[in-house]
């Protein structure tokens, strides 16, 4: 380490803040050792200088590590069973501290750029830009659970590749649902019909690099993401890139069509009833998840008479750009011609966690409209939810409803944030 600027030290290398059952006990052990054998054999920067290939990850991968990548759930540890390190390294001059990684190669990378370029060089595909974070406020923890608290353990029923818990540690209501549980929008069907040749028609872009450049012809002027991680808002929508373009998952164009990413529990609040947050720390900018439901034009969804829009959610207008592609557009002030062209979004029925996502007048997330193909070769428009800033892990996730006075009925709004000056509906 001396022949480093720095002094090194190892991240997250504090016992108090680490705790947990004894499976993930064992589990942070192993790994924290791991970083700090690594870093006492290998210190970043003194293996032979190198170009970085394939061969970087193959040559250094470690025997366990697929074992641990499957029981690993947080998305930040993969890096580290990997063999990635991550160290925060004092900066005497500037009497800050900067976090880096070290590669299982031993490079020091210290920016996401460098991390981005060192991803494709390696041609990794276990790995994208979101599995690392460069924030201070990261912290490897993990709370035990009470095994009585568990209602159900999994609301998903198997459809999310991570599974849901629901939890009540405060009453002995179990959790249940008359909702179906979905992970991908569906189409009413007559609406379906009538847009069917504008949403089965799949965009595709002819970026020749496995990450398309900027002006990639799918994404949009007004918005992108950077290095996966959303950090404005747009009422445009982001398209992102398809299965039928070239490009690979480390493209900047795709994100919410990756999946979620993160391990979620519902739980159960008191006054508000049902939450959810996520079992670990959630970085700036990261995608959540996003609002999944019925798609349908307001003339269909007008004649369904649900009885209460609580859980309906406005697309906008529909139609095609000139390559007959899905284009989605703010609809002007309400009026009833719109209605055979205006998109709605419904959760009443059927949906997914999403809809047991409470509001906050301080809230952690934000929506954005994000056009993605899904499983069935369709393009669906959908909120994506992004983090406003970083959430520690077990923070309730929230979300502004955007309910304003004038449309609400009296109820309190419990959110607790200090500017809180609503009623709920
Ligand atoms: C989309 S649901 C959220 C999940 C809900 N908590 C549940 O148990 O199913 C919206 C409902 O949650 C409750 N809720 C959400 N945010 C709230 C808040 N800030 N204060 C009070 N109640 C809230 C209200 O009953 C609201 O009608």
């Amino acid at each position: 380490m001396d022949n480093l600027p720095y002094n090194v030290v190892i991240d997250n290398d504090n016992d108090e803040k680490t705790y947990g059952d004894d499976v993930d006990q064992n589990f942070m052990f192993i790994i924290l050792n791991r970083i700090k054998e690594r870093c006492a054999k290998q210190p970043p920067n003194v293996i032979a200088a190198h170009i970085c290939s394939p061969n970087c990850l193959r040559l250094y991968a470690n025997d366990i590590g697929q074992l641990e990548l499957r029981r690993s759930k947080n998305p930040y540890l993969k890096p580290m069973v990997q063999n990635f390190a991550r160290i925060a390294v004092k900066n005497p001059t500037r009497h800050s501290i900067d976090i880096c990684y070290i590669s299982p190669c031993g490079k020091l990378l210290s920016s996401i750029e460098a991390i981005q370029k060192y991803l494709l060089l390696t041609q990794c595909m276990d790995l994208t830009t979101l599995n690392f974070t460069f924030s201070k406020n990261f912290v490897l923890q993990k709370l035990s659970i009470r095994e009585k608290a568990v209602t159900i353990k999994d609301i998903s029923n198997g459809l999310e590749s991570i599974p849901i818990l629901a939890i009540n540690s405060i009453t002995n209501d179990q959790f249940s649902s008359s909702r179906r549980y979905i992970n991908n929008s569906v189409y009413e069907p007559r609406t379906y019909q009538n847009i069917k040749n504008i949403v089965d028609n799949i965009n595709q872009c002819n970026c020749s690099s496995s990450l398309c450049h900027n002006n990639c012809k799918c994404s949009s002027e007004e918005i992108s993401y950077r290095y996966k991680r959303l950090f404005i808002y747009s009422s445009n929508p982001i398209y992102e890139c398809s299965s039928k373009c070239g490009c690979s998952i480390h493209c900047f164009n795709k994100v919410v069509s990756l999946g979620i990413q993160c391990e979620f529990q519902v739980f159960y609040s008191g006054m508000k009833g049902w939450a959810v947050r996520a079992t670990h720390f959630i970085s700036k900018g990261t995608y959540v998840f996003s609002y999944v439901g019925e798609l349908s034009m307001a003339q269909y969804h007008k004649e369904k008479k649900l009885g209460s829009d609580e859980y309906t959610a406005t697309i906008g207008l529909i139609d095609k750009n000139n390559d007959g592609i899905l284009r989605i557009y703010e609809p002007p002030e309400y009026c009833d011609e719109n209605e055979s062209k205006t998109m709605l979004l419904e959760g009443l029925s059927e949906s997914n966690l999403v809809c047991y996502v409470n509001h906050s007048c301080s809230p952690n997330l934000f929506s954005q409209k994000v056009v993605i193909e899904n499983g069935h070769g369709q393009l669906v428009p959908t909120y994506g939810l992004f983090a406003i800033r970083d959430i520690n892990p077990f923070e309730e996730l929230c979300w502004d409803y955007h309910y304003s006075l004038t449309e609400s009925l009296p109820m309190d709004c419990r959110c607790e944030a200090a500017n809180c000056n609503i009623l709920l509906r």
